[in-house]
């Protein structure tokens, strides 16, 4: 086992707390804002209490970290991504999960793991910086090729972060990065769901989503009542 994989293992008292956290991420341009929206939709309507969320958080370090990628690198910038998502754990998204909600969150550390590694961390400091934060309870990867997301990034516009990749080679390099990260979270034993989103729309890929993500949160409950 590698040190990265030993610190990914590290945390896993949190599948005793009430609620289930479940996290998205993949590429500029998937769709993760898109079908984070249906799914909260779908869920809430499943009778499941959902709450939306996303990273960066709406609160001013969030704010400060979505609008500075042209203006902080590196490590400056991993660590102040650091700083949001400790202080979102600690003000948004543990109350939720110990009230008991499902959460629904548009970005988690797997998304620190790629754009970190892409600004220069190495992912063994990755995985120390975030040793203590909780692990999501469902790890869903949004896939599709990189031309599919850069051509989707595009016809979007508004494109404000260095990281919104309108370039095929970038977003190459961001699709090969998360398809590894997938592959770590797995090896270390964490629940992993990689879900495409290049062949059906919108509200297509967020059903057949729902219907993946309730089955494993059924599973939890009927775990965690036994
Ligand atoms: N399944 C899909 N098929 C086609 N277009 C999609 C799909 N999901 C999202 N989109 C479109 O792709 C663009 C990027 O989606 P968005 O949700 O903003 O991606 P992300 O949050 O991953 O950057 C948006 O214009 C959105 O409407
Ligand atoms: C959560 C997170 C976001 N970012 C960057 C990627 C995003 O392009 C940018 C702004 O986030 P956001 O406004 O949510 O855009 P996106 O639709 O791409 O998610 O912040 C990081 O660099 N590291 C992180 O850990």
């Amino acid at each position: 086992m590698d040190r990265n994989e030993h610190t990914l293992e590290l945390n896993t008292s949190h599948t005793a707390v009430p609620g289930f956290l479940v996290s998205l991420d993949g590429p500029s341009g998937v769709g993760k804002t898109t079908t984070a929206r249906h799914l909260h939709s779908l869920l809430n309507a499943a009778g499941h209490r959902t709450i939306l969320e996303a990273q960066p958080s709406d609160s001013p370090i969030g704010e400060l970290a979505r609008h500075s990628t042209h203006t902080i690198h590196g490590l400056a910038l991993t660590c102040l991504m650091a700083a949001d998502r400790y202080h979102h754990l600690a003000t948004t998204l543990t109350p939720h999960l110990l009230a008991g909600r499902i959460v629904v969150c548009d970005r988690y550390v797997p998304t620190a793991f790629v754009l970190d590694q892409l600004d220069g961390a190495a992912p063994e400091f990755i995985a120390s910086l975030y040793q203590y934060a909780r692990p999501a309870d469902l790890f869903v990867f949004l896939t599709a090729p990189a031309q599919v997301c850069a051509g989707r990034v595009r016809g979007r516009g508004s494109n404000y972060s260095r990281f919104h990749h309108t370039n095929t080679a970038e977003a190459e390099r961001e699709r090969a990065l998360f398809a590894e990260t997938a592959q770590r979270y797995r090896h270390a034993g964490l629940p992993v769901l990689e879900h495409s989103t290049e062949s059906s729309p919108p509200e297509v890929v967020a059903a057949q989503l729902a219907s993946r993500v309730s089955a494993v949160i059924i599973n939890r409950q009927t775990e965690r009542n036994r």
